[in-house]
């Protein structure tokens, strides 16, 4: 099992992240962990702080010419913008910020609270993320998201392909891609509103087995929808079908399976199909080799130009929220976010399954586990398949 820690405050000097249990073998590609810290700072719609910030990975432990040794990873990010005792104290609680709850039941300010529930901690969280990329990518398995829906406007369907994925309006600031979704948040800024959106992100090259049926916190659904759950501004996530599922009658849920004779052998699926994947890749808590599909709803940012009512904490007045610097939109940036949380959780549950303390160990045993999965679907029900006219009994 992997795990990891972050700290460090949004106006802070630096973010911390501490990584543990990662296999040792794997070289980390620093240009792809930089890849994938510019891609979450980018996207139309972020505020200045994204102009003052350059994310650049800071490996600090953990790593032997290049290559992980198995012990904790230290990653750092310098915040350029570090300034945090010169920030005032807000006077009036932001709607939809920890600022309230967070003064109130810690008997601190609001900053103490706000600076440490920013989504600045996220840049963090990617570079955990993009350095298990770097071991999914050595076993074939690939994560990949993309905007759904903007402001709810929905986004051209994005062709899974890195090149026209990263050429979108959403991952650049080029507004001649989707000249609407670009209007819409142009719009937003104006009226000083904001805007939310739908994301989805798809793993690839699983193989069958990672979670549990077997335990309620190790089943691999309920593991990827706290991980996306947990990102801020996040309020909802589905698997698969998600809701639309609830509205369906069970045959039009339900995936069909059949089954490729002349499969090769190294075949992750071991043969079988599913011309359907509403299941979204995950069955009884266990990955079934089809690709796995997550959809997240992110609100629109709180922050508002417009300011929302509040209270002044001093004298308990009606008051305009207090509002600082903002995001309009921040929602191809959290697009970033979840593949990175969902390539945390699928890198863990791999190194859980193989038992992999190194790269050839992961290898090794993902080697075994495919063979032996292979002769038991050979012999097993060839051995135990009732007799025709048995009596074995069955529910009715
Ligand atoms: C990438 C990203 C950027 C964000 N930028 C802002 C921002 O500029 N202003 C803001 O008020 N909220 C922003 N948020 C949302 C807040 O961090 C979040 O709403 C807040 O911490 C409260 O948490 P909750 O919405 O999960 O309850 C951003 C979220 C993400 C994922
Ligand atoms: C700094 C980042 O996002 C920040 C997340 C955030 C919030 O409240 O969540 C508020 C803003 O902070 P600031 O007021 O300093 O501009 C965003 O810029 C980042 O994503 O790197």
């Amino acid at each position: 099992m992997l795990r990891y820690f972050t700290a460090g405050e949004s106006h802070g000097p630096s973010l911390t992240a501490i990584l543990e249990g990662f296999p040792a073998g794997v070289r980390l590609d620093v240009e792809l962990i930089n890849y994938e810290l510019k891609r979450r700072q980018g996207g139309y719609g972020r505020g200045k702080r994204q102009t003052l910030e350059t994310d650049l990975i800071h490996l600090e432990s953990g790593l032997y010419h290049g290559q992980t040794t198995g012990a904790p990873i230290a990653l750092r990010l310098i915040n350029n913008d570090a300034k945090l005792e010169r920030l005032k104290e807000p006077i009036a609680p932001r709607g939809g910020h920890v600022d309230l709850a967070g003064a109130i039941s810690r008997q601190t300010g609001i900053r103490q609270v706000l600076e440490r529930s920013s989504a600045r901690e996220t840049a963090a969280r990617v570079a955990v993320g993009a350095v298990c990329r770097c071991l999914l990518n050595a076993v074939g398995i690939d994560v990949f998201g993309y905007v759904r829906e903007l402001g709810g406007i929905e986004a051209p369907p994005i062709a899974w392909d890195r090149a026209i994925r990263d050429a979108s309006p959403v991952y650049t600031l080029n507004p001649e891609i989707d000249p609407s979704i670009v209007a819409a948040i142009d719009k937003a800024r104006q009226a000083g509103d904001t805007l939310g959106g739908v994301l989805e992100t798809i793993v690839t090259g699983c193989p069958i087995g990672l979670g549990s049926h077997a335990q309620h916190d190790r089943k691999l659904d309920a593991r990827l929808a706290a991980a996306v759950m947990s990102i801020q501004a996040i309020k909802g996530v589905e698997i698969g079908l998600g809701f639309e599922a609830a509205r369906r009658p069970g045959s039009q849920v339900m995936d069909p399976i059949e089954y490729q004779h002349d499969h090769d052998p190294n075949d992750r699926r071991f043969g079988f199909r599913r011309p359907t994947n509403h299941a979204g890749g995950i069955e009884g808590g266990l990955s079934n080799g089809e690709p796995i599909l997550i959809r997240a709803a992110k609100k629109p940012i709180s922050t508002m130009a417009k300011r929302g009512p509040s209270v002044n904490l001093a004298d308990k007045s009606p008051h305009p929220a207090t509002y600082e610097r903002s995001d309009v939109c921040a929602v191809p940036a959290a697009s970033v976010i979840v593949e990175n949380v969902v390539a945390f959780e699928i890198a863990s549950a791999l190194c859980e399954r193989y038992v992999a303390t190194s790269l050839e160990a992961l290898h090794a045993s993902m080697q075994v586990i495919h063979d032996l999965s292979r002769r038991h679907l050979e012999t097993y029900w060839r051995d135990h398949a009732p007799a025709p006219a048995s009596n074995t009994p069955t529910l009715s």
